[in-house]
């Protein structure tokens, strides 16, 4: 009798999931969610890894991925904790000889990977790619290419065809044993956290509600006027509002290929809904690259051989985090973000830009302030573009500085995204100087 346990994490589906039908070839499966403890607590950027955004969409994920699994006689055991512990526990309390995840690509999870490789030596780990379009093997992802840059990468994969989503299974093994589930929250989890409620309408958590949107998103016409519309700051219907589900694992990148295939031979291809396909292999890339660059993507230098220049300025951090720095495009775009968990792809540009270059920060605490507020927080396109815009990733350009006036004239030409967002900025210099600081004489 062979028992498997599937570590789910940013796969909360079972539509196209190639981890969960592997998992299913044994006897019997356990499946398992672990709430890890770290994620709640202050880092060396002084800020925890989830936020309120994000952990609401991640409980809407979960109550649904666990009814679907209910309905196929399994069961989602959700467990706090360091996942290192509770996995330890499960494989030796069931004497599980094979533990299945999606591929890792954060070192805190290859950590935890490798400490149940060296505690359980005859224990077979299998990690499957469930986030991409292409497997692993499919073609050259050795760093050394990918640093030659997105386009000849692009090249190389678009004489790919990608491969068929997989239909969830009708039916899974029977669990080993039926746990009552405790729903109460460990008080580590700040209470903040637990009072988080349903929040906004605009992303609900889980995998029915990624296939209504999808739906909703291919069923207008706005994928034909995508790339006219990408670059707008506000707004809806600019862009897919994808990324939640993509990232948590609601939906597969190879179902919305499917279903944008389905669109254009339904209402014809252009060069917008192209578009969509050319920022799915975008993230995809992003993928490859942390994948391959390993602690590096964590590092001030990046890919580069020095770091570049950069400070810590607790005031200007803590200005550009709630939105009160000399510029108010920058404010409504750090205001939305504490507000919706959401930014449009060229509002993160802006913050991120100015960050860096406006107040000359170490771009690692703008990527872990980003990480901590968005709904959509993804490692690899996250930490990615950050080393991106800071000119220590793969940028041919070496980094970008956004002329902040130019993007307000040319994104807000009426000035609708500020008054929406942050009506009421201060006049407030970046510094504040006090003739005490100085030494007198
Ligand atoms: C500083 C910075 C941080 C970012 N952090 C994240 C993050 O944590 N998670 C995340 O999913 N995206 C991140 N992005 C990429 C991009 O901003 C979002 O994917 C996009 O805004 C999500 O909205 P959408 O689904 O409507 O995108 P659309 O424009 O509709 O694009 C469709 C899909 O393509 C992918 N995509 C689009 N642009 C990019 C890009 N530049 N890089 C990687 N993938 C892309 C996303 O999966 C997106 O859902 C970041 C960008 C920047 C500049």
């Amino acid at each position: 009798m062979t028992t498997s346990l599937y570590w789910l994490t940013s796969d909360l589906r079972l539509d196209d999931n190639p981890a969960l039908v592997r998992a299913a070839q044994a006897d019997s499966l356990i499946c398992v969610y672990c709430i890890d403890q770290r994620w709640f607590k202050p880092h060396r950027y002084h800020v925890s890894s989830m936020g309120t955004h994000r952990w609401r969409f991640l409980r809407q994920s979960l109550d649904t991925m666990a009814e679907q699994l209910r309905i196929r006689g399994q069961f989602l055991q959700i467990r706090y904790g360091l996942p290192e512990q509770q996995l330890a526990e499960l494989i030796r309390r069931h004497k599980v000889q094979r533990l299945i995840c999606s591929r890792q690509i954060a070192s805190d999870e290859l950590r935890i990977l490798k400490f149940l490789s060296q505690h359980f030596p005859e224990l077979i780990i299998e990690q499957v790619d469930t986030a991409t379009l292409f497997d692993t093997g499919s073609f050259d992802i050795s760093l050394e290419t990918l640093r030659k840059g997105f386009t000849p990468y692009r090249k190389q994969v678009e004489t790919l065809s990608v491969p068929e989503p997989l239909q969830a299974p009708g039916s899974l093994p029977r669990a080993p044993l039926q746990v009552v589930p405790d729903q109460s929250l460990p008080d580590w989890i700040p209470k903040r956290y637990q009072q988080s409620g349903s929040g906004s309408a605009d992303f609900i958590g889980g995998e029915n509600a990624a296939s209504e949107h999808l739906e909703a998103y291919f069923n207008s016409d706005l994928p034909s006027d995508y790339k006219n519309v990408r670059d707008q700051l506000d707004d809806w219907e600019n862009s897919s509002r994808l990324s939640p589900w993509l990232a948590a694992g609601c939906l597969s990148p190879r179902r919305i290929t499917k279903r944008l295939l389905r669109y254009e031979q339904q209402k014809g291809a252009n060069e917008s809904s192209y578009w969509l396909y050319f920022e799915l292999l975008w993230r995809e890339y992003f993928h490859w690259l942390a994948l391959a660059q390993k602690d590096s993507l964590f590092q001030l230098k990046g890919l580069r051989s020095r770091p570049p220049h950069a400070c810590l300025h607790p005031e200007r951090y803590r200005k550009w985090c709630h939105g009160n720095t000399p510029w108010p495009l920058v404010n409504a775009c750090m205001r939305q973000l504490q507000a919706t968990g959401y930014l449009s792809n060229r509002g993160r540009q802006i913050a991120a830009s100015c960050f860096v270059n406006e107040l000359g920060m170490d771009w690692r605490y703008g990527a872990a302030w980003f990480e901590h507020m968005l709904i959509d927080f993804d490692v690899a396109s996250n930490w990615g573009n950050w080393q991106y815009i800071a000119g220590v990733g793969v940028d041919p350009r070496g980094g970008r500085h956004f002329d902040l006036a130019a993007q307000a004239s040319k994104f807000d030409v009426d000035g609708m995204y500020v008054r929406r967002w942050a009506p009421h900025t201060p006049d407030s210099a970046l510094d504040s100087v006090d003739a005490a600081d100085w030494p007198i004489g």
